[in-house]
C-alpha cells in the first residue's frame, strides 16, 4: 500500500477525520512504515468499558505499533480537552514521532491553536440567556457585551451573541479578553503534517452501516451487558454511540433491529457534525480522499 502523500518521516502526524473514514487505518500504515507512536484524539476511545462500540484499535493492531491514550480512563470518571492536552503534550517531546489520530476535532485545535479554559456555562445563567434570546432580548445581550467582544463576533448570529454574553455572565471576563489571553498552541499546525480525511458521504454511509453489523458480531452486545449493572447515562463514557441502545435492548424496551437503527442514525448524524466542524475550523489541513490509500 502506498502512503497517500509525502509524508516527511520526522515531524508529527496529525490525523483527522469522520468516524468510520478509516484513520485509525491510516495511522497503522505510517506507523508501520516510517515509525512512530500512534497517539488517541478521540473523546470516546479513552474510555477503558466500551472497547468495541468505540472501535479501540484491536490487539493486533497495538502488537504492530505503540499506541497510547487508549482505553486508560475508568468509564465513570470523568474526561476533558484540557486533561487530554496535558496528556498529550507529553508525547510531543518523546523520540518516537507521534502520529495523533481522531475525530475530536476540538482537541485538534486546542493543540495547534492553544485553549482558553473557560469555565462552563451555569444552568442558572444558560436558562436566563436562552429566556433572552427567546423573549427578544437579542439587543439587550449585544449591548451588554464588553466592545472588544462586539467587534469581534458576528453581531447578526444569536447563538455568537448569546454565548458571549454567557461568558461575560459566568467569568466577568468578555470572550475577546479569553482570546487574547489564550496561550499558545503545543504543536502549530506549521510544525506538523496534517491530514483530514475527506470521504464521499455515500461511501462513508455505507461504511458505518456495515460497521455496526461488524461490532455485533465482535461482541457489542456482550460488552454492553458487562456495563448493564452500573449503567449510568449521565457519564461521559455512556454518550458512545451504540451504548445506550444496546442497554435499552437488553432491559427489553426495543429490538435488536431497533437498537441497530438507531445507533447507525446516530452515527450518520455525529458523522454529519464532524465533517461541519472539519470544515469549519480545519481550514490548513490537507484533504484526502479515503480512496487514496
Ligand atoms: N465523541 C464521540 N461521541 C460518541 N461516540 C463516539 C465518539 N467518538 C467515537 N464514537 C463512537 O466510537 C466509534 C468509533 O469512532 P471512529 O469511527 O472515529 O473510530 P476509528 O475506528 O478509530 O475511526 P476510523 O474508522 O476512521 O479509523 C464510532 O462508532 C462512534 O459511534
Amino acid at each position: 500500500m502506498q502512503l497517500p502523500l509525502d509524508i516527511p518521516a520526522d515531524r508529527p502526524v496529525l490525523i483527522a477525520g469522520p468516524t468510520a473514514s478509516g484513520k485509525s487505518a491510516l495511522a497503522l500504515q505510517i506507523a508501520t512504515t516510517q515509525g512512530g507512536t500512534i497517539i488517541n484524539a478521540d473523546a470516546i476511545q479513552v474510555f477503558a468499558n466500551w472497547r468495541i462500540l468505540s472501535a479501540r484499535p484491536s490487539a493486533a493492531d497495538e502488537a504492530a505499533a505503540p499506541h497510547k491514550l487508549y482505553g486508560h480512563i475508568a468509564g465513570d470518571a470523568d474526561y476533558s480537552v484540557g486533561h487530554w492536552l496535558r496528556e498529550v503534550t507529553s508525547f510531543l517531546s518523546a523520540p518516537e514521532r507521534p502520529i495523533i489520530v481522531g475525530g475530536t476535532g476540538l482537541y485538534f485545535t486546542a493543540l495547534t491553536e492553544g485553549l482558553a479554559e473557560i469555565p462552563p456555562t451555569p444552568a442558572e445563567i444558560r436558562a436566563a440567556a436562552d429566556k433572552m434570546r427567546v423573549e427578544g432580548g437579542f439587543e439587550t445581550m449585544l449591548s451588554e457585551l464588553d466592545q472588544d467582544t462586539r467587534q469581534r463576533i458576528d453581531p447578526q448570529n444569536p447563538m455568537r451573541v448569546q454565548r458571549a454574553w454567557e461568558v461575560l455572565r459566568t467569568t466577568g471576563k468578555g470572550l475577546a479578553q479569553w482570546q487574547d489571553d489564550t496561550p499558545a498552541p503545543h504543536l502549530p499546525l506549521t510544525h506538523a503534517t496534517a491530514i483530514v480525511i475527506d470521504a464521499d458521504k455515500q461511501w462513508l454511509t455505507q461504511r458505518i452501516t456495515q460497521r455496526f453489523d461488524q461490532m455485533l458480531q465482535q461482541g457489542a452486545i456482550e460488552e454492553a451487558r458487562a456495563n448493564l449493572s452500573d449503567w449510568d447515562p449521565t457519564r461521559l463514557s455512556s454518550k458512545t454511540i451504540g451504548a445506550a441502545e444496546l442497554i435499552a435492548h437488553l432491559r427489553g424496551e426495543i429490538s435488536l433491529d431497533e437498537a441497530s437503527d438507531a445507533a447507525t442514525i446516530a452515527t450518520r448524524q455525529f458523522a454529519k457534525r464532524q465533517r461541519t466542524w472539519f470544515r469549519a475550523r480545519m481550514r490548513g489541513w490537507t484533504p484526502i480522499d479515503p480512496m487514496s490509500f
